[in-house]
């Protein structure tokens, strides 16, 4: 019989322990982000995928409308936010209301947040890349970020006129994966120029070219860009020459730095803790190394398991992880504005243990 609370009674109560992946969508305007929103609904038929638009300076909105695609058919569902903006409010505000809501209407497979045009992923990475012991029912999946075949080179030749990364190089440089869309548009060559420029600003992400953001889903979903799995990134192949000259965004880059031996864990941790909460390591022109991402794989002194670290912004993480490569180099690939590799490389030469 139904009474007046029924709508307080959850539909159901979460008894799965399955963690569900949210996958961060991040391209300027017209890049083709919503064409792949509506390419995975339709290609991901009979699950269940929830749509959040990450819309900035909505004001106080208390709550924001998503939509939930399932079966086929797209319906709404409202997330119940103490601010209308998922990253301008209390870091676990977002994380919070997708749980709530969970609980409420059942679990979703997948969650995609697509953001606006101008926004920096790094906050809305930073939200969802939450710690293994909160137990949250979500995990960070991976950033996507979806590039404009033809004006993509011209978004990454804008200057601020403060010298700061403009959002184009910071997406760029976040991208687990960056998919090159519209590239019926352009010509081979120009393909190529793009990709060359864009593996320079980040070495590890995943390139795709699509016309109407049409790729093998396998490539986007299930990334576990920031879980040990993922370590193969760091060491597959993917033909780039890092002292080839930087064609785009002249201050961002991506840099590889390999080191044998074992690393004492507390002077690393110093050296991260400097390098991204303090910005106290500068470059040879005195500038502060600015890092968008970085990981890592490597040894630490007396431990039998590999470990993976990783950061985003200032945030850092370091898991441990079965895969190596090769065990006896340990290897960091860092993303962001003024990297000197041989400051860096000094830094982490430090942090070894003297045999
Ligand atoms: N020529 C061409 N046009 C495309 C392609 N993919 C998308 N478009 C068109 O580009 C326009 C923008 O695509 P959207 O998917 O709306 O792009 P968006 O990134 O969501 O844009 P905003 O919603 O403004 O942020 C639409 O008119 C699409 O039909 C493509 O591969 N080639």
């Amino acid at each position: 019989m139904a009474n007046e609370s029924d709508d307080e009674i959850p539909d159901l109560v979460l008894t799965d322990d399955r963690k569900v992946p949210i996958t961060v969508i991040t391209g300027y305007l017209g890049a083709g982000k919503t064409t792949l929103l509506n390419y995975v609904l339709t290609e991901q038929h009979g699950k269940k995928i929830a749509v959040i638009l990450n819309e900035f300076g909505e004001g106080d909105a208390m709550e924001k409308s998503m939509s939930v695609g399932e079966n086929g058919n797209l319906y709404e569902e409202w997330l119940e936010l103490r601010n209308g903006c998922l990253c301008c409010a209390v870091k676990d505000n977002g994380v919070q209301a997708i749980e709530n809501l969970m609980v409420k209407k059942g679990k979703f497979d997948y969650i995609l947040l697509e953001t606006t045009g101008l926004a920096d992923p790094g906050p809305i990475a930073s939200m969802f890349w939450l710690d293994e012991d909160l137990c949250s029912d979500i995990y960070l999946d991976g950033i996507i970020t979806m590039v404009d075949a033809k004006y993509c080179q011209k978004n990454l030749d804008e200057v601020k006129p403060d010298g700061s990364l403009i959002e184009a190089a910071r997406q760029i440089g976040l991208a687990d994966v960056i998919i090159i869309n519209k590239i019926d548009l352009i010509s081979q060559d120009e393909l190529q120029t793009l990709k060359t420029n864009l593996r320079s600003c980040n070495s590890f992400s995943k390139i795709i070219e699509t016309t109407k953001a049409k790729t093998n889903l396998e490539d986007i979903l299930d990334l576990n860009a920031y879980r040990s799995l993922d370590s193969h990134s760091l060491f597959s192949d993917r033909g780039f020459n890092e002292d080839r000259k930087h064609k785009i965004d002249k201050t961002i880059r991506s840099i590889t730095i390999d080191l044998e031996g074992e690393l004492n864990k507390t002077k690393l941790e110093h050296f991260l803790q400097d390098l991204l909460w303090e910005k106290k390591i500068n470059n040879k022109e005195n500038k502060p190394t600015e890092i968008l991402r970085l990981k890592g794989v490597l040894t630490l002194e007396n431990e039998d398991i590999c470990y993976i670290v990783q950061a985003v912004n200032e945030l850092y993480d370091f898991q441990t992880t079965s895969w190596r490569d090769n065990p006896k180099i340990n290897r960091f690939v860092f993303i962001g504005k003024n990297l000197e590799k041989s400051v860096l490389e000094n830094h982490l030469y430090q942090c070894k243990v003297k045999s």
